[in-house]
C-alpha cells in the first residue's frame, strides 16, 4: 500500500522560502508597477517614441476584411511601405487600438480589437464591430495594457490570502510557502501507459507525479517530450477518477495539449473565446459543447417562444394584454438564462479535463467547480501570480517547464529587480529540488553534438540524445545533397577582423549588417543544396537585426519561407538548421544580454541537425560563458572566417 512520507529538504528549505504574507504583500505593488510600465507606454505623448519602443505599428493599410468566428470581423493590415512589418512588441491575443496614422497619441480610436494572427508582412486583428470610417486611409495600431489580466492577478492574490484555510488549495498553500514539507507515496506508482513509446525517464517522472500528494515539478529540457509526458500524466489521472484543470500561460500551448489529448477521446472541454482558439480544437470548445447540450436546446425553444411573444407584443393594442405579454417575456428570459447557465455548468461538470489559459482560469463559469489536480504547462514562463489564478482551484499541482530557458518578460525594470520575474517553478526548484522534481533526460530533437554543449553547460551532462536523432544530418533530409554547407553539424563563422562592426539603428537597437549578409549567404547555400527554406531559421537576440534580416531575405524569392525571429520568439520551436547571428562586435567587447545563459540555451537548442553560430569571436569571448560556447563550436565543428562568405 502506498504510504506517506514527508520530504527531507522541506524543513530546511522552509526557512529560506518566501512566506505567504510576504508574497501577497510584495506582489500587489509589483503588479501595479508592471501595469504602470505598460500604461506609461500608452500615455506617452509622442506617437513617434511609442513607435520606437515597438508599442505602435504605424503607416499600415487595411488589405482584407473577413467575418471570423462568433461574428467577429477579422481585418488584415500590411505596411504601406516595404513588405515587412517594422520591429514591434505585439503578440497574438494582445489588445490593440486602431487609429488614423496621423492621430495624436491620446486621440479617439476607430476600434479596439485583439491580435488574431501575426506574420512578418501582416497583422490580423479581430474586432467586435467593423470600424465605420477611415479604413481607406493610412492607419496605425497601438498596443494597449491588458487591464483584465492585471485585475485577475490582483484578485487571485486577495483570494489566496483568504483561501488558505478553507479553499480548495488549502492543502497546497503551506507546502508552496514552506510551512509544511511536500508529501508523496513511499512506493513507486505502477501504471500501464497509454503511450507505448515512453522512455524510462518519462515513465519514472509519470510514476513520481502520480505519487505526489501536493506538488510535483516536471523538468523538461529542450526536446525531451515534456508535453508527451504531461499528456500521459493527465490520462493516468483521469483513469484514476481525477478531475483536472490543465493550463498554460499561452493559448497556443493550451491548444497543443487539447489537440493531443483529444486523440485519446478524453472527456475534455476547452474554455476560452473561440476567436482565440486554433481551428482544430474548436470542437472541444465550451461554446460548441454548450450548443450540443440538452439545456441549450431547451433555451433555444424558449427563445423561439419569446420571438413569437415579441411579435404579439408589437401587434397588441390593449394595455392589459401588453402587460401580460411583458410579464411572460420576463419569466421566459429568466428561464432562458437559467437554462444557458445550466448548460454551461453541465458541460464543465461532466468534463474530466478542463483546459484554459492561466488567466482564463478565473472565469466565473468555473465558480463552484473544484478540481483534484491542477496541471500547468510552460510554468517556467509564467508569472507566479498568474499561476495562482489556477492553483486556487485544487489541492494538488503538477508544474512542467524548464527554468533554464527564458522566463516571462517583465516590462517594469523595478518590478523585475524586486523579484516579479522569479517563477514559481524556479522558486520551488531552489527550495525542494530533486525531492519534488523529475528531469526528463532523453531528447528527441538535436544531433548529439548540438545537444552536448547545452547538456554540459546547463543540465549537468545528464541529457542523452535518442538514437533516432543522435546522428541525424542535414544531408539525410529528402532531396538534400552532401555539400560543404550540409555536412557539418556545428559551424562557427567568425567575423573577427572582417570589418563587421555592430551599429545602432534609429531606435537604438543594435544590428550588424555584415553578420546579416553572412547569415543570409549561409542560408542560401543550404537552400542551393536542397534544404527547404522553411526548414531553416535565423535567430538573433536583437529586434533591429530581425527587421534588417527580413529585408534582406525578401530580396530573394527562394528564401521566402526562411523564418527569422528573436530568441524569445523562437522558444518552444525547432528547425532542421538554425543560424544564430549574435550581432555584438565592438572595441569595448560589450556583449549586453547575450550573456544570459538561458537565452543562448534557447537559441542553440532550436536546431535539429545543424547549428551555425555567426559572431565576432573576439568580442563575445570577453564573456566567460560565451567564450566556452565558441570554444565548443570551434573544437567540435567547422571553423570558418566570415571573409569566406564575403567573397562568395
Ligand atoms: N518517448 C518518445 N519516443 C519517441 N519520440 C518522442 C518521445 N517523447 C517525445 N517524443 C517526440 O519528441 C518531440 C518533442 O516532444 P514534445 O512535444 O512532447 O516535447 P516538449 O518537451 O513539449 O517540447 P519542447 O522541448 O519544445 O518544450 C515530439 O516530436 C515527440 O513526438
Amino acid at each position: 500500500m502506498a504510504g506517506r512520507s514527508g520530504g527531507g529538504g522541506g524543513k530546511g528549505a522552509a526557512g529560506k522560502m518566501v512566506s505567504l504574507q510576504e508574497f501577497v504583500s510584495s506582489m500587489g505593488p509589483l503588479i501595479d508597477l508592471e501595469k504602470a510600465a505598460e500604461i506609461s507606454a500608452e500615455s506617452e505623448t509622442s506617437a513617434k517614441s511609442l513607435e520606437r519602443r515597438g508599442c505602435i505599428i504605424a503607416n499600415l493599410k487595411c488589405t482584407d476584411a473577413q467575418t471570423g468566428l462568433m461574428g467577429k470581423t477579422l481585418l488584415e493590415f500590411q505596411p504601406n511601405k516595404g513588405d515587412v512589418l517594422p520591429s514591434h512588441k505585439f503578440g497574438t491575443h494582445d489588445v490593440v487600438s486602431l487609429k488614423p496614422n496621423k492621430a495624436d497619441a491620446g486621440s479617439a480610436s476607430l476600434g479596439q480589437g485583439v491580435v488574431y494572427r501575426l506574420k512578418d508582412s501582416s497583422i490580423t486583428v479581430a474586432f467586435d464591430d467593423i470600424p465605420e470610417d477611415g479604413l481607406n486611409s493610412p492607419l496605425r495600431l497601438e498596443k494597449l495594457a491588458n487591464e483584465v489580466t492585471y485585475r485577475r492577478m490582483k484578485d487571485a492574490l486577495i483570494q489566496l490570502s483568504k483561501a488558505v484555510q478553507t479553499g480548495p488549495c488549502a492543502n497546497l498553500v503551506p507546502v508552496l510557502f514552506g510551512e509544511r514539507a511536500p508529501m508523496r507515496s513511499k512506493d513507486a506508482m505502477k501504471f500501464s501507459p497509454f503511450n507505448k513509446n515512453l522512455d524510462d525517464s518519462q515513465k519514472d517522472a509519470i510514476s513520481k507525479a502520480l505519487g505526489s500528494r501536493d506538488v510535483f515539478l516536471l523538468h523538461g529540457p529542450p526536446g525531451t517530450g515534456k508535453t508527451t509526458t504531461i499528456i500521459e500524466i493527465i490520462l493516468q489521472e483521469v483513469k484514476r477518477g481525477s478531475k483536472i484543470l490543465a493550463c498554460a500561460a499561452s493559448n497556443i500551448a493550451v491548444d497543443n495539449i487539447v489537440e493531443r489529448l483529444a486523440r485519446y477521446r478524453t472527456k475534455l472541454v476547452r474554455l476560452g473565446h473561440p476567436a482565440r482558439l486554433l481551428p482544430q480544437v474548436l470542437d472541444s470548445a465550451l461554446d460548441a459543447q454548450v450548443l450540443r447540450a440538452d439545456n441549450s436546446s431547451l433555451a433555444g425553444d424558449i427563445r423561439k417562444e419569446m420571438k413569437v411573444l415579441n411579435s404579439k407584443l408589437l401587434k397588441a393594442k390593449d394595455r392589459n394584454t401588453k402587460r401580460d405579454i411583458r410579464k411572460e417575456l420576463k419569466t421566459l428570459a429568466k428561464e432562458e438564462r437559467k437554462r444557458q447557465q445550466l448548460a454551461v455548468t453541465d458541460v464543465l461538470k461532466n468534463a474530466d479535463v478542463v483546459l484554459t489559459t492561466l488567466t482564463g482560469a478565473s472565469s466565473k463559469k468555473l465558480d463552484g467547480i473544484t478540481f483534484d489536480l491542477v496541471v500547468i504547462d510552460e510554468a517556467a514562463q509564467a508569472l507566479e501570480v498568474a499561476c495562482w489564478i489556477a492553483l486556487l482551484k485544487g489541492p494538488r499541482c503538477i508544474l512542467a517547464g524548464d527554468h533554464l530557458q527564458l522566463p516571462p518578460t517583465i516590462q517594469s525594470v523595478e518590478a523585475e529587480k524586486k523579484g516579479m520575474g522569479k517563477t514559481l517553478f524556479e522558486r520551488l526548484t531552489e527550495a525542494y529540488g530533486e525531492e519534488i522534481t523529475s528531469m526528463l533526460t532523453v531528447q528527441y530533437r538535436m544531433h548529439e553534438h548540438i545537444m552536448n554543449w547545452s547538456s554540459k553547460e546547463l543540465y549537468n551532462n545528464k541529457i542523452k540524445a535518442h538514437s533516432s536523432v543522435a546522428g541525424h544530418m542535414v544531408y539525410d533530409l529528402e532531396d538534400v545533397t552532401r555539400s560543404s554547407s550540409t555536412e557539418p553539424t556545428i559551424i562557427l563563422i567568425d567575423t573577427t577582423g572582417c570589418d563587421m562592426e555592430e551599429v545602432k539603428d534609429e531606435e537604438e537597437s543594435t544590428m550588424n549588417e555584415g553578420e546579416a549578409a553572412v547569415s543570409i549567404a549561409h542560408a542560401k547555400l543550404l537552400v542551393e543544396s536542397g534544404v527547404h527554406a522553411s526548414d531553416i531559421g535565423i535567430i538573433t537576440p536583437y529586434s533591429a537585426q530581425v527587421t534588417y534580416l527580413k529585408m534582406m531575405r525578401n530580396k530573394d524569392a527562394k528564401l521566402k519561407d526562411l523564418e527569422i525571429s528573436t530568441v524569445d520568439g523562437f522558444q518552444g520551436r525547432e528547425k532542421e538548421a538554425i543560424i544564430i547571428s549574435m550581432v555584438r562586435s565592438n572595441s569595448k567587447k560589450e556583449v549586453g544580454f547575450l550573456s544570459d545563459h538561458r537565452r543562448m540555451n534557447v537559441a542553440v537548442t532550436r536546431a535539429r541537425r545543424q547549428c551555425c553560430l555567426v559572431c565576432d569571436v573576439e568580442t563575445v569571448s570577453n564573456d566567460k560563458f560565451l567564450k566556452r560556447l565558441v570554444e565548443y563550436f570551434e573544437e567540435n565543428g567547422e571553423y570558418l572566417s566570415a571573409s569566406e562568405y564575403q567573397s562568395s
